[in-house]
Parts: C-alpha cells; structure tokens; sequence
C-alpha cells in the first residue's frame, strides 16, 4: 500500500490551504452533556499540527445514527464545545453540514483556524448505499474548500464505513492518512502479526451479530475467546440453555453452535460465563440475583428475567485469564456497566488488563468510556483504541474502504 501521511501534506506546505479532516467526534452524552471525551482528546493532535501550519481547517464529523435529516438530538454542538475546551485553538460550528452557514463560514476562515460543520449524517447522502447520492455530497463537500483543497482521514472509529466524508470524498480531493488513523493501525497490526502467546481476546458489548463474525477470524488466531456481555445469552443457547429475557440474536445460534463445534480443532478455547448476574429488569435499581448460566430462568424472576452482567465466580475466572495474557484484546462491557449493579464484570476484566505485563489493547468507543467511567486511567492499558466496530473489523482481516481508498 502507498498511502500519503499526513507530514507529506504538512511538507507540501498546507499555509493557508483549505484541508478537510474527517474526525471521528461520536462521543456518549448524557442530557447534552459529553461523558466521555476520549475521542475528542484523539482528534487534537492533528488538527493541531494543521493548524501550526496556517491550514483553514474544516472539520467532517457524525454524531450517533440520525436518520439522514436535522435531529438537535443529534447535534455536534456539545461536542464541539468540548473540542474548543479542550483544545489550544478556537473553534468554530456551523450549523448546517453544506448549507449557507458552512459556506458562509468556510469562505470567511482564516489560516489557522478550525470550522466543524455540524453532523453529517444529517445528510442523507453521507451514508446512502447510492454511490452518485454520496459522489454528489463529496464534490459539495470538496467545493467548499476552494482550489487547493486537500482531505486528510483521521476518523479510525469510521474507516469501516463506506461513507461520502470517509470514502467518496478521498476520490475527490487529493488524499491524506491522519496521525490518528496511522497510530491506531500501527498498534493493532501487532495483534494480527505474529501476537506474543499466550492471547487471550475479550469479546462483549450488546452489538451481538456485528461482532460474532470477528470469531470466525480470531479463532484461528487467539489462544482464549472469553464471552462475556449481551454476547454471552446467544452462546447459551446454542448449548441448550435457557435465558430468560436476556438479549438473544436466535438466527445467530446456528453460526455460534458451529464456532463451538469448531474451536478446539482450530486450536481456541472459548470460555463462557459460570454465572450470570440476572435481573428483573433492564433498570439501575432493578432486583437481581446470581444465579448458574445453566439455568437463569431458575431464578426468582423465571422467565421475564434478564442477564445483566457476568457473576462474580466467572469475574474473577476471566480476570485471572487476562492477567496471564501475553497479548490481551478486549471489545465490549461485560455487563450494562452504565448501571452500578452490573458493573462489576468489566470491572474486573478492566483489572485482569491493568494487571497484565503483556501488550493490552481497549477497543471501543463504549469499552473505552466503561473503563474511563470505572476510574481507570488510560495508561493502565498498553492502549485504547478509539475504534470499535473499525478495530474490529480490522482485526476480521476485512478491507476498511476509508483506508482503502487512501492507497494511492
Ligand atoms: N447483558 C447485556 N444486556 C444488554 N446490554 C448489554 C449487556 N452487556 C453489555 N451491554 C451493553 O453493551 C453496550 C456496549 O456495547 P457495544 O457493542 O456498543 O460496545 P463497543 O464495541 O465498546 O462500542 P462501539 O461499537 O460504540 O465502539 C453498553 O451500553 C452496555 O450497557
Ligand atoms: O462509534 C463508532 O464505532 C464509530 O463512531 C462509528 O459509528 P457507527 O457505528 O454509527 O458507524
């Protein structure tokens, strides 16, 4: 792969150049409020060299799924705001994603400056499976930065996605890899070359068929497949359980059935949880129970009960096997971590990672801000990745268009 870096452009000379960076600023709010800014700290470094350099920065960026039209639920505002906070230059918002306040704004920047148009996903174009839908937002896009524009990707988290401001836009303008993106693959290429043994990967989260196709890669490669999280209920009952109201993805049970089948042959152990932290309802004060994960319906709440976390017993299982890692992969909560009652299992799984002597890697952006929210510090880890279903999907050895398409 010839891939262009982000020193070439800097080295082309970028003063007073227009050069449209994709972010990745999808950070969790609550009440209008960023909790977690991980993502937000990852994007400075960049920007920054960009603006030291005189660049009219304009910043692409989405916010959660909005379905293709204007949401304030989904505004970048507060994200923003947290950007300018952070970050050692003033920065501007635009209240639209190509409308007149990002023209306006854009011809009005000067050199040094940083201008985020506002989400664009509020703009059907950006994820239409159409490729002239998306084409016509890249050149509108790409118009807004003059002659010399240039397009730099630094958005890791979305370089799976074949979006109008990842991919089509990186046809329209000359090219460029960000630092981010370029650390990130820098880390995780040392998880898919030669991964110091034992490695113990940790797979959980509720993005259940998303991440079930990583197995198939990461058996022939990992040592230990530790299941945990809304993960856990599907692999259940494909070995004949029952589990109550927990989260289950039936047409999955199949495919897991055989990744079991499979595992031992390709030299992998799965383990699953011995017990469940099962509860009465998806509530932060629900009543809840420990029970065998043979058998949650056996608890007080039959039926209607649902599998919040991973038990004590298997905590401290998984925590032990993480500690002995070599090489440590972890994506995805254990359990609904936002609610204290059930964050005990990523919190243990965070201190088998912090224990660990070996190379640990957090990937994720919920992973990321679980650990965050548990008062862990990101040095405990050998690194967080800002990527989820992007690590992920790097990890499955898939093409990542974003990156793709930067090869020259
Ligand atoms: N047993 C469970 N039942 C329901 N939800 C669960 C369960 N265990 C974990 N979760 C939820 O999974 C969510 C995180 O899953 P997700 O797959 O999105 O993680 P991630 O890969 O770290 O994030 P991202 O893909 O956004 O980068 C959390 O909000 C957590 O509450
Ligand atoms: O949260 C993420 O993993 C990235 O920001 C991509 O978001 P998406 O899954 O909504 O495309």
């Amino acid at each position: 792969m010839t891939i262009k870096t982000l020193d070439e452009l800097l080295s082309d000379g970028v003063d007073n150049r227009y050069v449209l960076v994709r972010s990745d600023l999808n950070v969790p709010l609550d009440d209008g409020r960023v909790t977690d800014d991980g993502r937000i700290r990852a994007s400075i470094p960049t920007l920054q060299l960009l603006v030291e350099r005189g660049a009219k920065v304009i910043v692409m960026a989405h916010l959660g799924r909005p379905k293709g039209q204007p949401d304030e639920k989904y505004s970048l505002r507060p994200a923003v705001d947290r950007l300018d906070e952070l970050a050692p230059f003033a920065v501007e918002f635009a209240d639209d994603v190509t409308g007149p306040s990002a023209r306006e704004r854009a011809a009005g920047l000067a050199a040094g400056s940083v201008l985020v148009l506002q989400n664009i996903r509020f703009d059907a174009r950006e994820t239409s499976k159409d490729d002239a839908q998306r084409q016509d937002l890249a050149r509108e896009l790409a118009s807004l930065t003059g002659d010399t524009g240039a397009y730099v990707d630094d958005a890791f988290g979305a370089v799976h996605r074949r979006h109008a401001s990842v991919y089509d836009i990186a046809e329209v303008l000359p090219a460029y890899e960000g630092n981010l993106v370029r650390s990130e693959l820098e880390v995780l290429s040392r998880l898919t070359t030669d991964p110091a043994k034992p490695y113990v990967v940790v797979l959980g989260g509720s993005k259940v068929s998303d991440k079930l196709a990583v197995i198939e890669n990461l058996m022939t490669r990992a040592d230990y497949l530790l299941i945990g999280g809304g993960m856990v209920y599907t692999f259940l009952a494909a070995q004949g359980y029952k589990v109550g109201a927990s989260l289950l993805e039936e047409d999955q049970i199949d495919t897991v059935k055989d990744y079991l089948s499979r595992a031992e042959a390709a030299g992998c152990q799965f383990v699953l949880p011995t017990d469940i932290v099962v509860a009465d309802r998806f509530a932060p004060d629900a009543k809840h129970e420990v029970v065998p994960a043979s058998s949650i319906e056996n608890s007080s709440f039959g039926a209607s009960g649902t599998g919040l976390d991973i038990g004590p017993e298997s905590a401290a299982a998984f925590s032990d096997r993480i500690r002995s890692g070599a090489t440590v992969f972890w994506n995805g909560p254990m359990g609904v971590f936002e609610f204290d009652a059930f964050a005990n299992g990523t919190k243990a799984v965070a201190e088998g990672l912090k224990a660990c002597s070996g190379l640990t890697v957090v990937g994720g952006g919920d992973s990321a801000a679980a650990v965050r929210k548990l008062g862990f510090a990101d040095s405990d880890f050998g690194h967080i990745s800002t990527g989820g279903g992007a690590s992920l999907e790097y990890l499955e050895g898939k093409e990542l268009p974003g990156i793709a398409v930067l090869d020259n």
